[in-house]
């Protein structure tokens, strides 16, 4: 779910005495510390970073299968439509032209599918592909390599607290996403701190608060009060109290709405006064629901804010999925996490080759 940033040893510097050299006992390059990609306690010696906490446990491998089932679920009008398009095809023209109907249709758009299609037409000549289930896979394959570098690791620990800001249109699941978030982190070890930047709407403010209560989470509030300022205090607070992770909700907004984004570009600088450097994720949560006009949100808060990432929520409803192809070709923010649900473990992180078998069966 997380990696975690461990701290190299520090090495002196030119300032300190030298300490007097102790020759290091001979390690295989097995065991040496740099080529280690795991911590042993047991070999004695530190850990490569990142590190990651994912264990292939047999719960684990059945939440997996469970988690695919219902990603599948959830993206199975679209993987329905690709998937009857290589049922006993010839490889034609005719083919081509209802490929790129499914993939409009899925939402990848216009950028994505050309660049899907030309690449695919240029595997087939190049493999001398002669049947519709080798194009299918050539399709997965090709569509896997658009994707993956959308994936990345969420990484904790490299800062003290680890500042979150939390962004994106009404409704979208911040607010659930963040709580999702939170009980992970917890779960992982890390303490978390909540800011309830939403100052408009009361209930907004009083569902982080409850959830805070019933899980534990200290969040901090203010009736009718300047976000920036709740998120100014929020930084201020955990970095008082050593908390590892401080996460900003915000309102929801439309891009469109340019005082609303100008708002939120001052809550981003204030969050700098508060900590150098912060806010160190600045995150967009999306409703797969969306379709193509993720697209146009993910451009307009990156041109605002800056994305480090996006969440995108909602995959088990209507989604159709191709959106993702979209943000890869034309404005490829990294996915860190995609969201099935309303319960913790409906959120997990965004893997290439997991989404396109769920999206091409
Ligand atoms: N089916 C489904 N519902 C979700 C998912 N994530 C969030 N929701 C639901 O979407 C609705 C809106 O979620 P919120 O977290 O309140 O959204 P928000 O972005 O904070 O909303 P505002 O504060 O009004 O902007 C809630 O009913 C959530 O339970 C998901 O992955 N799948």
């Amino acid at each position: 779910m997380f990696s975690f940033f461990k701290k190299k040893p520090v090495t002196p510097d030119a300032a300190t005495p030298a300490p007097v050299p102790v020759p290091a006992p001979a390690l295989p390059p097995a065991l040496s510390p740099v080529s280690s990609p795991a911590f042993d306690p047991a070999a004695g010696h530190p850990p490569a970073e990142p590190l990651s906490f994912e264990m292939e446990t047999a719960p684990r491998l059945a939440a997996k299968q469970s988690w695919m089932s219902r990603l599948k679920a959830g993206l199975s009008k679209t993987s329905a439509n690709l998937s009857v398009l290589f049922v006993g095809a010839r490889i034609d023209d005719d083919l081509y032209d209802e490929l790129e109907g499914a993939l409009l249709m899925a939402d990848a758009g216009i950028d994505a599918t050309q660049y899907l299609l030309d690449a695919l037409k240029r595997r087939v000549k190049d493999d001398k592909l002669l049947d519709a289930a080798a194009v299918k896979v050539a399709l997965k394959e090709l569509m896997i390599d658009l994707l993956r570098p959308l994936e990345k690791g969420f990484e904790l620990g490299r800062h003290q607290p680890t500042v979150m800001m939390i962004s994106g249109v009404n409704g979208a699941g911040k607010t659930t996403t963040i709580g999702k978030l939170a009980k992970h982190m917890q779960a992982h070890g890390q303490s978390v701190l909540l800011a309830a930047g939403d100052t408009f709407r009361a209930a907004a403010r009083e569902q982080l608060m409850v959830w805070g209560q019933r899980n534990d989470v200290t969040v901090v509030s203010q009736a009718s009060c300047d976000p920036a300022a709740v998120s100014y205090d929020a930084v201020q607070s955990g970095k008082a109290k050593g908390t590892n992770v401080v996460m900003i909700d915000t309102a929801g907004r439309l891009p469109t709405q340019l005082h609303l984004m100008a708002e939120l570009q001052k809550i981003q600088r204030v969050i700098g006064k508060g900590m150098d450097g912060a806010p160190h994720e600045t995150l967009l949560v999306i409703d797969g629901n969306t379709g193509q006009n993720a697209l146009a949100q993910v451009k307009a808060f990156d041109d605002a804010l800056g994305l480090t990432g996006l969440i995108i929520t909602k995959l088990d409803g209507t989604a159709k999925g191709g959106v993702l192809a979209a943000i890869a070709r034309v404005r490829p923010v990294p996915v860190y996490f995609i969201g099935i649900g309303e319960q913790i473990e409906d959120l997990q992180p965004f893997d290439a080759t997991e989404f396109v078998e769920a999206l091409l069966g």
